[in-house]
């Protein structure tokens, strides 16, 4: 059942660099209300293709710790590597897909999804090309110079998928990227995006309040404490009764292990209502 690990297993066990690396990292904010610590000598590998997913209480740091990978946040200590490089800005290698989906009404599909690679400097053709490529893949091949006001919720998350993985980043980080969606769009686009980034070999870490979200997506689900954030477990999920090759998201919720890695992780989460 659930393997409990002790860092770092999985990128030990595939044999390869990881591709993000994160080295005793801790993260002081300050501000004119005083020192904040959000997180506290975090230490995390993530292998080539691995989908890890981070969870924890609202405020233990798992947006902080997203976007030190990113780039936009430099630790107060320790170090951030992708690909074995120090990270010490946003990089073309780290794609960030976000809750809400930041699309310009003014461009059509297609000119939303080649931005990133506009914003690079990129050639055109080639992105163009490739972004209609993607948005075929996460199905919106039929709406390519449609507009975004045109399209619901779901369809313009999957474009702004298509955006994030136009310029090809190795790891591409996802907060929270399906929160604004319906309960049932939310199931069939888990589905969709997670079928596409395996398709593509990326390494995903994901942040996500839903627990169900967590086990259904990643192979990996940290669980953070309470600020100052701290790695409190490390849980690999394993679906031996769905016999060869990962279960599908939707596949994994129908499965016994799904309800077990539940009541796992909520033991974990330590969940306490107020009143
Ligand atoms: N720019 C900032 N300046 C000061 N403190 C901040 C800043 N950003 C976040 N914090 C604080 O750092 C802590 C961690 O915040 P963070 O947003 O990373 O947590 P989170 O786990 O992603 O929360 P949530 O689940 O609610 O999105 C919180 O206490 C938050 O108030």
């Amino acid at each position: 059942m659930s393997a409990v690990l002790e860092r770092p297993a999985p990128a030990a066990a595939s044999q390869t660099q990881p591709r993000i690396e994160i080295n005793d990292v801790s993260l002081r904010y300050f501000t004119t209300a005083g020192e904040t610590q959000a997180l506290d000598r975090i230490s995390l590998d993530v292998a080539p293709g691995e989908f890890v997913s981070l969870i924890g209480q609202s405020g233990c740091g798992k947006s902080t710790l997203l976007s030190l990978m990113a780039g936009i946040l430099e630790p107060s200590s320790g170090e951030v590597r992708v690909h074995g490089e120090r990270v010490k800005g946003p990089s073309p290698r780290v794609g960030y897909m976000l809750q809400q989906d930041y699309l310009f009404e003014w461009r059509s599909i297609l000119d939303n999804a080649t931005l990133g690679a506009q914003i690079q400097g990129r050639p055109m053709r080639e992105a163009r090309e490739r972004a209609a490529h993607l948005l075929h893949k996460c199905g919106m091949g039929d709406f390519l110079h449609h507009f975004p006001r045109q399209l619901s919720g779901g369809m313009r998350q999957r474009v702004a998928l298509a955006r994030t993985l136009v310029t090809d980043p190795d790891v591409v980080l996802l907060d929270e990227p399906f929160s604004a969606l319906d309960s049932q769009t939310r199931l069939a686009i888990a589905d969709e995006v997670v079928e596409v980034l395996r398709d593509e070999g990326k390494s995903v870490v994901l942040v996500t309040h839903d627990i169900g979200e967590a086990i259904a997506m990643t192979d990996r689900v940290v669980v953070l404490s309470r600020r100052p954030g701290r790695i409190k477990s490390q849980h690999l999920m394993r679906f031996d009764s769905h016999g060869p090759g990962r279960p599908s998201p939707f596949e994994v919720r129908s499965l016994p292990e799904f309800n077990t890695y539940f009541s796992l992780l909520w033991d974990e989460l330590d969940v306490h209502v107020e009143g």
